[in-house]
């Protein structure tokens, strides 16, 4: 579904993403993992427009869209979520829908808040894919709330429907587990295989091996910018060069460190 092809960034003197080249394949769930630092949030920023690579090319459904600005990107059906996704706490449930279908398409943010005329013309069609959105996630029921008044996992659920309103192929969701506990978790990876039974591409970031472990198809490893690793989860986790970068001299140990450990060698937390 998406191809990336030398793909790469420069900061000034840093260049965080280098030479990558990847795919994520439709109806699969792809994580992007790494240690910190690697590269995985700057790529999802690459893949979903709102930076403009350096070098190299991206590919959607055979389209170039190496140059398209971000709302081409999701008008194409990549939408993607944020680490700290921001929701509007004292709005209702389906306003922070709407309010993502209307971010992620042609109205900005400001119009959205504001209601001007632009974006009272988007009024319904934000509404239908709201409406959507908040079924897909189970929370349709809850559309009237306060999104404030929902529990964290809620509120996750409400981030993902404000992805999910601009109806996308593909869904980049940012470390959703950041911030949930176990039990949560479980259920996020639940409405994920739920979504991608439905269709939906995923690819994402995310630190709890657990999660990428137990719910991804493929796995593209990053390493100082660089790919160092793609494959199922027991390829990569049985990989010299993945183990090296979590448990050698750059590593961070902690969760990722832990778990790489533990199945591949089941040796003691580093
Ligand atoms: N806008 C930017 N300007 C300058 N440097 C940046 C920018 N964005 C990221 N970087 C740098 O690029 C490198 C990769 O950062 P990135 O956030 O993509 O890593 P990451 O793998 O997502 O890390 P983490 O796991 O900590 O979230 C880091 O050295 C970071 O400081």
């Amino acid at each position: 579904m998406l191809e990336v092809q030398d793909l790469g960034i420069r900061f000034g003197g840093l260049h965080a993403v280098r030479d990558v080249t990847a795919t994520i394949p439709a109806g699969h769930i792809t994580a992007i993992i790494g240690p910190n630092g690697a590269g995985k949030s700057t790529f999802f920023n690459l893949i979903s427009g709102f930076y403009k690579p350096t070098s190299g090319r991206i590919r959607f459904q055979g389209e170039d869209i190496t140059r398209l600005r971000t709302h081409e990107v999701v008008s194409r059906g990549i939408a993607r979520t944020f680490q700290t996704t921001t929701i509007y706490k004292e709005l209702s449930v389906l306003d922070n829908a709407m309010i993502g279908h209307r971010v992620r398409t042609r109205a900005g943010l400001l119009d959205a808040l504001l209601r001007t005329g632009r974006e009272r013309r988007d009024e319904e069609e934000s509404r239908a894919g709201a409406l959507r959105a908040l079924e897909r996630v189970g929370l349709a029921a809850q559309a009237g709330r306060p999104a404030g008044a929902l529990t964290q996992e809620g509120q996750k659920r409400v981030g993902i429907a404000m992805a999910l309103s601009s109806d996308p192929k593909l869904l980049l969701l940012d470390e959703p587990a950041a911030g949930m506990n176990p039990e949560e978790t479980v259920n996020l990876m639940a409405l994920i295989r739920e979504l991608v039974s439905g269709g939906l591409t995923v690819a994402l970031v995310e630190h709890k091996m657990s999660l990428v472990m137990g719910l991804a198809d493929g796995i593209v490893v990053l390493h100082h910018g660089q790919k160092i690793a793609q494959g199922t989860p027991g390829e990569v986790s049985r990989d010299p060069a993945v183990i090296e970068a979590y448990l050698g001299g750059h590593a961070h140990g902690g969760q990722m460190g832990q778990t790489i450990t533990a199945t591949t060698t089941g040796a003691p937390r580093a």
